[in-house]
């Protein structure tokens, strides 16, 4: 008999959500950086094993709301958690819990969600010893299905997710095809994937007003060519001119290092042309927001 699970990864901004998703997963779909709120949106990503599918959406992290695409973020967030057979809670075990964690966390045990909290970066942790209290103090208070302390970057536990998780699936037809992974399109992959890099590679303020958007995308026939268009829109002239970098510099290494990974996921040669936009204080504009396909709908 098949069966299934939906699976929420929540948790506040730089846990480890996006890490743990790939990890889980095994292909990298959802953009990873140390920059806080990397995800904006609900990403979905499918694992089939035997024959149960399990189905992760991983959600924006919980963090103050400064601007109108802040507020739909988190709109994500409390809309993922509504319907859903499990809740992965991904915490930082190096950081104190903060408000917005407790209520959610108080939140799911008032309505009897299951929920399975992870510690995630034990590796950070130099005092081990510290886990345990730590998880007694959690069980205590929220009374979580299970508590698994793990470190997505050393790879330590994450199979330990995956069995428990598995122990949640529910007999249900599966809901997407076996052999897919994610159900985001691959336009809107391309466009993360350079967004992901100037991320990674600009300093806080400019990265967080950027949107990308793939213009277009087509395989060169009997070639093996993927050509790649991206639009990268920023909130400021002065932003551009960062975003372009010295005789474009900072513009050609984000699309050199956006370039090689998608080639990884595409495993095809791509020829990827980034172009540079200004759309003055998008992250305030409704109407931008939506164009950007960055509401919950
Ligand atoms: N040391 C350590 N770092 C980790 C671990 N897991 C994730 N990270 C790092 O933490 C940072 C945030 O990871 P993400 O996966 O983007 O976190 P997120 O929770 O999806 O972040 P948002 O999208 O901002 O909500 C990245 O720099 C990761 O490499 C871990 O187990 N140990």
């Amino acid at each position: 008999m098949p069966k299934s699970a939906f699976v929420t990864i929540a948790g506040r901004t730089n846990a480890g959500k996006s890490s743990l998703l790939n990890a889980l997963v095994g292909e990298k779909i959802a953009s990873v950086s140390n920059k806080p709120q990397t995800t904006r949106t609900r990403i979905t990503g499918i694992k089939t094993i035997g024959d149960t599918q399990l189905v992760f959406m991983d959600t924006p992290g919980l963090h103050k709301p400064k601007n109108k695409l802040s507020e739909h973020m988190l709109n994500t967030v409390t809309e993922s958690v509504v319907d859903i057979d499990l809740l992965l809670f991904m915490m930082d075990c190096t950081r104190q819990m903060t408000p917005q964690e407790e209520a959610m966390l108080l939140d799911c045990k008032r309505r009897k969600r299951p929920v399975i909290v992870i510690l995630n970066k034990i590796d950070l942790l130099e005092d081990k010893t510290r886990l345990a209290g730590m998880m007694v103090g959690i069980q205590s208070r929220f009374d979580p299905a299970s508590i698994i302390p793990i470190s997505v970057t050393e790879q330590d536990g994450v199979d330990l997710v995956e069995q428990e998780v598995l122990s949640h699936a529910k007999e249900s037809p599966h809901f997407f095809p076996d052999e897919m992974f994610t159900d985001q399109p691959e336009k809107v992959i391309a466009a993360e994937m350079v967004r992901e890099q100037l991320l990674r590679m600009l300093d806080d303020e400019v990265p967080h007003g950027i949107a990308v958007m793939t213009e277009s995308m087509t395989e060169r026939e009997e070639q093996d060519i993927l050509d790649i268009s991206v639009v990268i829109y920023c909130e400021r002239e002065s932003h551009k001119g960062i975003v372009i970098g010295k005789k474009g510099a900072m513009l050609k290494r984000v699309a050199s290092a956006a370039r090689t990974s998608l080639e990884d996921f595409f495993r095809i040669k791509v020829n990827l042309q980034c172009w540079v936009k200004v759309k003055e204080d998008w992250r305030n504009r409704e109407g931008l927001i939506r164009s950007f396909g960055l509401t919950e709908d």
